[in-house]
């Protein structure tokens, strides 16, 4: 079967997870407390707030709902409230032009080819929506969002879970076994694929320095670039 849309990961995969560890995790640990402070009470902040607080006992005040956060971005947590509220601090960083998302040098000419191809080309990352059109609209290699059909959170489901890949196939309106799908992370890879789409997997020497080849591909195509990434068998 041709390939007829492309669905990819970030981290690690378009992008490296330094940029999002070192940069984007330490930013919003520093703003939250603020972010809460003044704007706490917005209901689509408060929606979030309440989530983390029920989850923890229900009885947090909001230093406390502070700390888990800034515990759940410590642990690298994909919790979907985490992911909300860091969408809407990073905000602020990318409009002040604090810093912008790293994109692979590859990445940013393959998906260019791919959508000139005619292919259609959505994303799936435990980032929010809000936080993947901010991320690709101000890269480094400037505003890639018009390449993009389609977002997806985890707010389909896990990134790990079969059923949010039949969920996207669904959404999208493209039989799975005609969806490829591009990430750095194994167990995403084998989600999808129990789903029905082809799949690749991104690895990057500088995200992760030891190859995983043999075994550790778990049988996915294997690329270090976007440059090498295969649309037919
Ligand atoms: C696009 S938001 C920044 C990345 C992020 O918070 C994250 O958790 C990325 O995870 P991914 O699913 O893209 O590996
Ligand atoms: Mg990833």
């Amino acid at each position: 079967m041709p390939i007829r849309a492309i669905l990819t990961d970030i981290e690690g995969t378009t992008s490296s997870i330094s940029f999002v560890k070192d940069v984007l995790f330490p930013y919003a640990r520093r703003a939250l407390p603020a972010f809460v402070a003044a704007r706490g009470k917005e209901l689509g902040v408060r929606r979030w707030l309440d989530m983390v607080a029920t989850e923890n006992g229900g009885m947090c005040d909001d230093r406390m709902i502070v700390e888990v956060l800034q515990g759940w971005i410590d642990e690298d947590r994909k919790h979907t409230a985490l992911k909300a509220l860091q969408g809407m601090v990073w905000a602020d960083g990318y409009r002040g032009a604090d810093f912008t998302a790293h994109i692979y040098p590859d990445a940013a000419p393959a998906l260019n080819a791919w959508k000139e191809a005619g292919l259609p080309l959505y994303v799936y990352s435990s980032g929010s929506v809000p936080a993947q059109r901010l991320f690709f609209g101000h890269s480094d290699a400037g505003d890639l969002t018009p390449l993009f059909s389609g977002w997806f959170d985890t707010e389909v489901g896990g990134k790990r879970e079969a059923a949010s890949y039949r969920h996207i196939a669904e959404s999208i309106g493209v039989p799975s076994t005609d969806i490829l799908f591009l990430s750095d992370v194994v167990e995403e890879l084998d989600a999808a694929r129990e789903a029905g789409f082809a799949t690749v997997l991104i690895d990057r020497r500088q995200d992760y320095p030891q190859p995983r080849t043999g075994d550790a591909a778990h049988g996915h195509a294997r690329v270090e670039s976007f440059a090498d990434v295969a649309l037919s068998p």
